[in-house]
């Protein structure tokens, strides 16, 4: 993993999560030929790679059990983690999260970009209202222009959540530089890092519309 701090020109709450098997998961996701279900089941399996390096910064607490042998110490993740999918896309990195996850709570928030101006329109928003209590970790495919996802941390942060991570398949340049410096403590963890946007603010080279690939709405 390329952590932020280490490499030049990164913000240093990115990191790019390439090792080898992301980037075969990623492989699959970029294919045009790739149909839904592989797709659905590629996006999945990425997720788990991206919500296992999105934990390493989780604050822990020590607890004391024993072994069948002795009384030792061990570590915890401290706080109970609350899954939040950005609609529809991020349902597509949900069950891989829980896979890993599996007491998480979901959180949903529902966005969708207006064609026209790339801008995010709220549809439907459901947290758990105890969120400061929680540890979020964000789930989007897609980082494109940033719009949404500064939307959902501005909210995540007006309901009080504290720790909160991201996770992405792609993010563009443009995307990521608004989200680090918008939010310097909230750390983003992507399989890529592509260059550029397009006309219509979709990312190059990326992988699409995750929704509609996910789904099968083309
Ligand atoms: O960084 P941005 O420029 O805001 O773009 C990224 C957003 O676009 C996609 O959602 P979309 O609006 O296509 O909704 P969908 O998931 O329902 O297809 C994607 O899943 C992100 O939420
Ligand atoms: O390239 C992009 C940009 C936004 N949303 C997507 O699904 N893909
Ligand atoms: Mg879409």
């Amino acid at each position: 993993m390329v952590e932020g701090s280490e490499k030049g020109g990164f913000p240093k709450n990115f990191h790019l999560v390439d090792d080898p098997l992301s980037r075969h998961k990623l492989a699959v996701l970029r294919d045009e030929r790739t149909p839904t279900p592989e797709f659905r089941q590629a996006m999945k399996e990425l997720a788990l790679i991206l919500v296992a390096a999105a934990t390493r910064r989780m604050p822990t607490r020590e607890v004391r059990i024993n072994t069948p042998l002795v009384g030792t110490t061990v570590e915890a993740i401290a706080a109970p983690v609350c899954l939040v999918p950005v609609l529809r896309a991020g349902l597509g990195m949900l069950d891989g999260a829980l896979a890993l996850l599996p007491k998480a709570t979901v959180g949903f928030m529902g966005l969708q970009r207006d064609e026209e101006t790339a801008q995010p329109v709220e549809y439907y928003v459901n947290l758990p209202k105890d969120l400061p209590n929680y540890s979020v970790v964000v789930l989007d495919p897609m980082l494109a222009t940033g719009g949404s996802l500064s939307a959902t941390l501005t909210k995540l942060k007006e309901e009080g959540a504290g720790w909160v991570s991201c996770i992405h398949a792609v993010s563009a340049g443009p995307g990521v530089e608004r989200v680090c410096a918008e939010h310097p403590d909230v750390h983003f963890y992507s399989a890529a890092l592509d260059p550029e946007l397009d006309e219509n603010s979709f990312i190059v080279p990326g992988l699409g519309d995750a929704g509609d690939r996910l789904y099968g709405t083309l």
